[in-house]
């Protein structure tokens, strides 16, 4: 996991840190992160002065790391130049960078060199960005690495300007800050990564946890077992699923064909009797489920107290239900078993409120989120819960005892303890209709898959392990939009073609 600071933390340890290191010894090791950043992005071996790197330099320290890192860029072999953006400029790094060989220019002068640049460092404003600078214009298609921060987003709440200039790739500094992942941020800084420095957080908490991929790999592979390979289907995870109606009866197969594309152990499907055909052709090793049996896998559920084996290790709820005509006596049941569930769409307006037996995932978007709040008597508009998403997770995670996503361009996903994960950087694409449905099959394949949420016998599973699968679910389903957005346009359809590739990327 990436701790994940708010820009106030980062100062106070920021200064402990300058006060043990000095100034210039951190700037300088900013700079050495943010040159390596920028050659691993020329990917030129070597480099060669045919590589022209331009540099927007600020008035303040991120202006300095920017001048140290041309210095250090010049020393590597490749072109460099800095242009002078603000009135100020800091006084040591440009002796540094003069000595260096470096020219400095007025960013007036600059247009032909941004047009020509191999790649240009943005070290106009990092966190002490106050909103509604004058911002340069880009050429289209210029390739930016910003230092620390894009200049133009606000690194503590995460609103960036109209003009903020956007980044193919950001190297932040000390640790992850809070508005680079929250509103604006995850928009604009394109790839990002962190440059520790070194910096001592121990005395901080941090705000919230970032999982991003290499994370996501890590928490799936925690129960993997070279033993898994002896599992049969039914030792590796069923998944019930109810969904559908004949209001959308597209719902369900796309859950259901995301499951199975995930290589799920068994799907079985409880689904109304005039859509089961349509479920049936879509995703034919889907076996179905009626009434009577999800009584007798409940009931055989509870018997394995007692020794005997469980049908169904976990449940998808929602996908498609029509809202007016759920199948709730059955729903009310699979309610009360400990078998975990991810619950979306519908669903939602049938879980429960209080205590349950039961680990589940509420995955609502901020409109369902602001439906769950009214259904616990919260009233809450969509614009309160932009502004203060974690908080208002964080009621709904408490008022039905269950760990809530509230998914969006930014995945919260937050537990009743208040502990909270954040999964962000998926395609903008994936914000097509029925990419959730996908999101409910990934869950709810990881959530039946023994060896996945670490569990035998008669362990249920933890809330903590029900955050972190949620959050490699998301994880993997922004992977997915981005590989699916690499080469066309992004559909549900086309995204559980891509799941098996997805998967496999996964440890899958
Ligand atoms: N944290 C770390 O661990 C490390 C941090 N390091 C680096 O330090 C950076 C922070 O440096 P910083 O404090 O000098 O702030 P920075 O963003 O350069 O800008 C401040 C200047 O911009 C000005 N200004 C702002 N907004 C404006 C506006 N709208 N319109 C006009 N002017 C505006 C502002 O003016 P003022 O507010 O003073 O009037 C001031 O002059 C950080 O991002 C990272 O790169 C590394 O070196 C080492 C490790
Ligand atoms: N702008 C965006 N960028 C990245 N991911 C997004 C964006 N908007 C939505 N998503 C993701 O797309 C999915 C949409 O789910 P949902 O709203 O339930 O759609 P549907 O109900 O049509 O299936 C969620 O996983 C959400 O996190």
């Amino acid at each position: 996991m990436i701790p994940v600071y708010s820009v106030a933390q980062v100062r106070v340890v920021e200064s402990q840190e300058i006060a043990r290191r000095g100034d210039a010894t951190l700037m300088k090791l900013a700079a050495t992160a943010l040159a390596s950043e920028a050659v691993a992005m020329l990917d030129e071996h070597p480099l060669t002065t045919q590589s022209l790197v331009v540099g927007l330099i600020g008035p303040g320290n991120n202006g300095g790391d920017g001048l140290y890192a041309l210095a250090q860029l010049a020393e590597l072999g490749c072109s460099i130049l800095a242009l002078q953006c603000t009135d100020k400029i800091h006084a040591e790094a440009l002796a540094d960078y003069t000595k260096a060989g470096g020219t400095l220019l007025p960013l007036s002068q600059g247009q032909d060199a941004l047009a020509n640049a191999s790649l240009v460092i943005d070290a106009i404003y990092g966190i002490g960005y106050r909103p509604g600078a004058d911002l340069p214009n880009l050429p289209r298609g210029a390739r930016v690495l910003a230092c620390d921060v894009p200049s133009g987003l606000d690194a503590a709440t995460g609103l960036a300007d109209d003009d903020v200039l956007l980044a193919e790739r950001t190297l932040t500094f000390g640790a992850m800050k809070t508005g680079l992942l929250i509103g604006d941020g995850p928009l604009v800084t394109g790839e990002l990564s962190v440059a520790s420095l070194d910096f001592d957080f121990s005395e901080q908490n941090a705000q919230t946890q970032l999982v991003d991929e290499n994370v996501a790999r890590e928490l799936l592979d925690q129960h993997r077992s070279w033993r898994d390979a002896g599992r049969h289907k039914y030792q590796r995870g069923v998944l019930g699923l109810i969904a559908g109606s004949e209001l959308y009866p597209g719902a369900a197969q796309l859950t259901a064909r995301a499951a199975v594309n995930c290589g799920v152990g068994l799907l079985r499907t409880h689904v109304p009797e005039e859509i089961a055909g349509l479920v049936a052709a879509a995703a034919p090793e889907t076996v179905p489920l009626d009434d009577e049996q999800i009584r007798e896998a409940l009931s055989s559920a509870r018997r394995y107290l007692h020794g005997r084996g469980a049908k169904i290790s976990a449940w998808a709820i929602g996908p498609g239900l029509d809202s007016r005509t759920p199948p709730t006596g059955i729903i009310a049941d699979v309610f009360t078993s400990r078998q975990p569930a991810v619950i979306d769409a519908s669903g939602l307006e049938l879980v429960p409120t209080g205590p349950s037996e039961q680990p589940r995932v509420l995955t609502p978007h901020a409109k369902e989120l602001r439906m769950l709040l009214r259904r616990a008597g919260v009233s809450v508009t969509t614009e309160e819960i932009a502004t203060d998403p974690v908080r208002w997770t964080r009621w709904a995670a408490l008022a039905y005892n269950a760990v809530v996503l509230l998914k969006g361009p930014t995945s919260y996903i937050v537990a009743p303890n208040g502990s909270s994960l954040v999964v962000c950087h998926g395609a903008a694409q994936l914000a097509t209709a029925g990419s959730g449905d996908v999101l409910t099959g990934i869950l709810g394949y990881l959530l039946s898959d023994s060896s996945i949420t670490g569990v035998s016998g008669l362990q249920t599973v933890s809330n903590s392990r029900m955050m972190e699968l949620t959050a490699c679910a998301a994880s993997i389903h922004g992977y997915l939009g981005r590989i699916t957005a690499k080469d066309g346009t992004v559909s549900a359809s086309r995204l559980i073609d891509r799941l098996p590739a997805a998967m496999k990327e996964f440890g899958f």
